[in-house]
């Protein structure tokens, strides 16, 4: 069973995400971020990438592409707020989001 962070481990987990640019969501304990690509192909080519990570650990982004942008929201709706699952799949975005 998923389980929201715990307070120790928000504090080892998030701020790393944090310095790469996610931020905290306090009023729903959610983590945002904004990517920008070269064009919308890269931008949908990124978001083709994660949504296949996404469905191997059957956790899923809440997420909007205008263009080149995409913005990401990650919190776990089964405990409604983060968990270990958000953290992971942030630092695998920002590993795909490198690549373009
Ligand atoms: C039934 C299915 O396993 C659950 O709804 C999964 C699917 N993907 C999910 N994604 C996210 N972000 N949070 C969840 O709690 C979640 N639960």
């Amino acid at each position: 069973m998923t389980e929201k962070l715990s307070d120790t481990g928000r504090e080892t987990t998030l701020n790393p995400l944090l310095d790469a640019g996610w931020s905290h969501d306090e009023s729903r304990d959610a983590i945002r971020k904004t990517y920008k690509f070269a064009d919308f192909v890269e931008a949908v080519g990124f978001m083709t990438r994660a949504a296949i990570w996404a469905e191997k650990w059957n956790h899923h982004p809440e997420w909007s592409n205008v263009y080149n942008r995409v913005d990401v929201t990650l919190t776990t709706h089964d405990v409604n707020g983060l968990s270990a699952l958000d953290v992971k799949l942030a630092r695998k975005m920002d590993v795909l989001a490198a690549h373009d």
